[in-house]
């Protein structure tokens, strides 16, 4: 029941298995599949599947429900890095996935469950709890990765580069050089679980925030289309090497992850000694849970000039990306985000690919959507439409 929980624990393990990931993800040297040329295929794939629904219409549109729309093409990126594996978007796997990790997140709120709170409710009160349905979840987790693994293990070449992060992770194993006992096949599942985890929900919701502020102000829609249009041109799609020349998406996007984080609290940490912070004693008994509020970092009135109000223009500064220093959406320490170069890069090519060829309106008759966000593990977007349109 608690493989995931257990393998984990470890500080040592956990290192390990940390330093290991963290490289492969900087490094990305899957064969010819970087993570650049993963995720600026997958925005092409935005981009074809919009004109696809738009030649289904009748009226030139596609009407499209906004509250995770995205969530397919984020899934892909990292089944793409971990697995090699990409699903359509009907696809009856990926809606399986999909499925899981969406009950994973409506079983836990942003404090967690209450079984977490209150542990001993798992033998007590399984069901009710959560505790049962947590377990559950993660078991058909396990039972699909770990048969994208074993088809790795068939398809296994030790003379062909490794693919993607399982090859290389089945490769050590294989080849009986992993630098510790931490490396095992279980270890890769919940390495690849806890990627899904952190990184799908997270991207995918960040993307939902910044769409759908970039629908409630066209003035920012129009903005973004000319700077694509000045940088990139409509002959090509936008690339991770056009970034540095459109501030102002860039922009756009830290915008977004401000909105949308200042909704979530931190994942929880325990204090591991006797510790004094910001005044306050934390005491090592009893492991006392910390969770850092992001509210607190992202809406501050003495930081931010009004920190409820949609500025991407706050993160410019002689028309150059300006990162306030008390802006950290990944996290700080040793723990921060391992994931922060993909996602930024899912969230810039996903929104300038998809604003270079459409624009965002609102249906005639569709109410203006709303800004107030839904609780839950992490806030979401209000389900809202909008037509897309070529441009
Ligand atoms: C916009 C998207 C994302 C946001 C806002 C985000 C934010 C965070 C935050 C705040 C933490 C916790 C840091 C801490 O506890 O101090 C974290 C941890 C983590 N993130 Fe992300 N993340 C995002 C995307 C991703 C992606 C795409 C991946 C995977 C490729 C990923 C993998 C991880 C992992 C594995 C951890 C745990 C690190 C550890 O405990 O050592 N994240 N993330």
């Amino acid at each position: 029941d608690n493989t995931i929980c257990v393998l984990l624990t470890d500080e040592q393990f956990w290192q390990e298995q940390r330093r290991f990931i963290v490289r492969h993800l900087k490094e990305f040297g899957f064969a010819r599949r970087g993570m650049t040329e993963i995720i600026e295929n997958e925005a092409a794939h935005i981009r074809k599947d919009f004109e696809e629904l738009i030649a289904q219409g009748t009226d030139g549109n596609a009407v499209v429900q906004m509250q995770g729309a995205f969530s397919v093409y984020v899934l892909n990126t990292l089944w793409l890095m971990m697995a090699g594996v990409r699903y359509g978007k009907d696809n009856s796997d990926l809606k399986y996935l999909q499925s899981l990790l969406h009950e994973l997140f409506t079983n836990i709120d942003m404090m967690g469950a209450l079984f977490s709170h209150f542990p001993f409710l798992r033998f007590v009160a399984p069901r009710l709890s959560g505790y049962r349905q947590f377990v559950e979840i993660h078991e058909c987790m396990h039972r699909f990765i770990g048969a994208e693994v074993e088809r790795h293990q068939r398809n296994f070449n030790p003379d062909d580069e490794p693919r993607d992060l399982m090859d290389v992770y089945l490769r050590m194993l294989q080849n009986n050089n992993a630098p510790s006992e931490s490396f095992s096949r279980e270890q890769l599942l919940a390495v690849c679980l806890d990627m899904f985890i952190a990184g799908s929900e997270t991207t995918t919701k960040t993307l939902d925030f910044s769409f759908l502020y970039v629908v409630r102000n066209p003035q920012v829609m129009r903005r973004i289309q000319k700077e694509i249009d000045e940088v990139v041109g409509r002959n090509r799609l936008p690339t991770l090497e056009d970034r540095p020349n459109m501030p102002y998406s860039e922009a756009t996007t830290l915008e977004g992850l401000r909105l949308f984080m200042s909704n979530t609290f931190g994942i929880p940490h325990r204090a591991l000694k006797d510790t004094k912070l910001c005044g306050y004693d934390i005491p090592k008994v009893n492991d006392t849970m910390l969770v850092g509020m992001f509210r607190g970092m992202m809406l501050d009135e003495n930081l931010w000039e009004k920190p409820t109000h949609f500025m991407p223009e706050r993160f410019l500064k002689d028309g150059k990306i300006h990162i306030p220093a008390q802006y950290h959406p990944f996290g700080v320490g040793k723990h921060r985000c391992m994931g922060e170069l993909m996602a930024k890069s899912n969230l810039f090519l996903f929104l300038t690919t998809t604003l270079q060829s459409f624009d965002l309106l609102l249906p005639k008759g569709e109410p203006f959507p709303s800004d107030v966000p839904l609780d839950g593990a992490t806030p979401s977007v209000r389900k809202y439409h909008v037509a897309i349109r070529p441009r």
